[in-house]
């Protein structure tokens, strides 16, 4: 059969992903075989790739290895499950390098967009480190709620082991935790139960510490002896300097100064110059202590100077942490602040635009309303002034033939000859009277008198100037005064009148009714200005025209009547045409 089908670089890289923590000595094996079969992979599976060896890196404790390869993974700016997951390794391995500001505004930055990561698994990748980092800070409290959201957001096939674990530590760092916790216990066993060694070490590490704590001893020490094998086949490092460290210290207090001694001093060999942990600051407190109670005060001084410079390094270290979580939250804080503020801002100026637009838009609607309201106010004028006109238009006219009634024009008559008479001017007045118009009511009915009144009005009209006045004086009788008309020309236009009256029959539905008129005319030149003695002596004219035989013309103070014929058919006669 050929090899290559079982070749582990065949194997898909989820998969390889997936025995990290559970098979760790076969991740290895995949990992290398990986790298060797890396041309064949496709763009996906070397980042994929990268992100392992960041992972395995971190694992081993090469910190910039692991950054070299993490920065990798997030180069290209996705955000998706595998660049979540770097994020967050990323994370701690600023941790892990003592960069806790860097790693701190990290965290504070993924806790931010927690909410948009929809990925089960990046998202439960993300919380455990958050939960993790903030035990470290010394934000215990926050931790558990993360771990929380880890317990309740644990992928399918994902065991609860993870997110228990982080319960656990933040409870140990909250103080919160005993040997007999069952937070404690329970976890041992899940994870135990679930092949994740790594994780239930680091849990049976954490009893030896509470047993040796509550100097349960023995307990603490078969504890330790049952999970050496475990720790020493994973070789994770931090455990390993734990493991000889709890040794010690149990030995120690167990009265067992050589193997205290012997565990103490390989703690001490496995870290590199310049370390610092809580490890060594436990081995070098046993040394000091057996090498004093042994008299050796020399060696005891040196032990002592160690465990000084591990201790100090341990409590500036920790404080480090503290104040750079500090420092991140701080600083967050502020930039929080100020995108608040300048959202604040913005919606103070938003709403000042608003408000501004809303100004205009109110000056607007304020012109509107003026507006309609002037051309309103305009309009009532406009009819007001209209039904004004049309009262005193009632009040002066007449509502059949729309000209003066009796008493306007006496008025505008009067104020007509007062005008004359400050000048000098003549003026004639004239009385003219329909003939036999009863007949023409009798004979055609009401409405055809109507009628010939109308008729006769517009030719009166037509023979008058405009500065002329007429007026319908009652019934069928009407007066016109002549501006500027001395007494010839009076008597001419009342002549032509005359004429036109009895030249213009009104014909209706096929029925001519004949017209004529009487006339009395009395003029300034004779009477003067005063309007009751000229309309006197027009009175008397026309009942002179009357009298003398109608359809005539009688100019008061001419002894004679006016210069006209008088045709036969003086009398008006109505005839009927076919
Ligand atoms: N159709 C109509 N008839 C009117 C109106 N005012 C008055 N009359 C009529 O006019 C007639 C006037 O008649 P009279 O005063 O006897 O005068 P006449 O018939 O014209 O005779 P003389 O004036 O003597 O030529 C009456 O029958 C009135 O009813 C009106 O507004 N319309």
């Amino acid at each position: 059969a050929p090899a290559s089908t079982t070749t582990p670089s065949r194997m898909p890289l989820s998969q390889v992903d997936a025995i990290r923590t559970t098979d760790h000595a076969r991740f290895l094996t995949m990992l290398d075989a990986l790298h060797r079969d890396i041309d064949a992979l496709s763009p996906q599976d070397r980042r994929y790739l990268r992100f392992l060896d960041g992972w395995q890196a971190n694992y081993e404790g090469r910190y910039s290895d692991a950054m070299a390869a993490l920065q990798e993974v997030l180069a290209g700016g996705q955000q998706d499950a595998l660049g979540v997951r770097a994020t967050a390794m990323l994370m701690n391995t600023l941790t892990g390098q003592g960069k806790y500001a860097e790693a701190y505004a990290m965290a504070t930055r993924a806790a931010d967009t927690l909410p948009s990561v929809t990925d089960p698994t990046a998202r439960f990748v993300l919380l455990a480190n958050l939960s993790q980092m903030l035990t470290f800070a010394g934000q215990p409290q926050i931790a558990m709620t993360y771990a929380d959201m880890m317990l309740k957001a644990t992928p399918k096939g994902v065991s609860r082991c993870e997110a228990m674990v982080q319960k656990v530590v933040a409870l140990e760092g909250a103080r919160q935790l005993m040997a007999s916790s069952p937070e404690l216990l329970d976890t041992i066993d899940v994870c135990k139960t679930n092949g994740q060694p790594i994780f239930s070490n680091t849990m049976s590490l954490i009893l030896v510490d509470r047993l040796l704590e509550e100097n349960r001893l023995d307990e603490a020490l078969a504890t330790l002896r049952r999970i050496t094998p475990s720790i020493e086949a994973a070789r994770y490092f931090p455990h390993l300097i734990d493991l000889s460290s709890a040794r010690a210290r149990i030995f120690e207090a167990m009265g067992n100064k050589p193997e205290a001694r012997k565990a103490a001093l390989e703690t001490v060999a496995m870290n590199h110059p310049g370390d610092t942990n809580e490890a060594l600051r436990f081995a070098y407190r046993v040394l000091y202590s057996i090498e004093k109670a042994q008299g050796h005060y020399a060696d005891a001084l040196l032990y002592y100077e160690n465990y000084v410079v591990q201790d100090q390094g341990y409590l500036r270290d920790a404080n480090v942490r503290t104040a750079a979580y500090e420092a991140a939250s701080q600083h967050f804080r502020a930039e929080k602040l100020e995108t608040e503020g300048l959202s604040k801002e913005n919606r103070i100026l938003r709403l000042q635009q608003a408000l501004d637009a809303k100004a205009v838009e109110t000056g607007r609607l304020y012109i509107t309303v003026m507006a309609i309201l002037l051309a309103s106010i305009a309009f009532w004028m406009v009819r007001i002034k209209r039904s004004q006109l049309r009262f005193k238009w009632l009040s002066s006219c007449d509502s059949l033939t729309g000209i003066f009634n009796h008493q306007h024009f006496m008025g505008e008559s009067g104020r007509a000859l007062r005008a004359l008479e400050k000048r000098a001017g003549e003026g004639c007045l004239i009385f003219l009277d329909l003939d036999h118009f009863k007949q023409v009511n009798d004979s055609h009915g009401h409405a055809v008198g109507d009628a010939v009144l109308k008729h006769a009005v517009a030719i009166c009209k037509g023979q008058l100037r405009k500065a002329d006045l007429l007026g319908r004086l009652g019934g069928e009788e009407f007066g016109m005064f002549l501006m500027d008309a001395p007494r010839l020309q009076g008597t001419v236009v009342a002549d032509r009148i005359r004429l036109s009256l009895a030249a213009s029959p009104l014909i209706v539905d096929d029925v001519v009714v004949s017209i004529s008129a009487s006339i009395g005319l009395a003029c300034t030149d004779t009477i003067g200005y005063d309007l009751q003695r000229l309309f006197r002596g027009s009175d008397a004219a026309l009942y002179l025209a009357k009298r003398t035989g109608r359809n005539r013309v009688v100019v008061d103070g001419d002894d004679r009547s006016a210069a006209t014929p008088f045709p036969a058919h003086t009398r008006p006669v109505d005839s009927t045409t076919a």
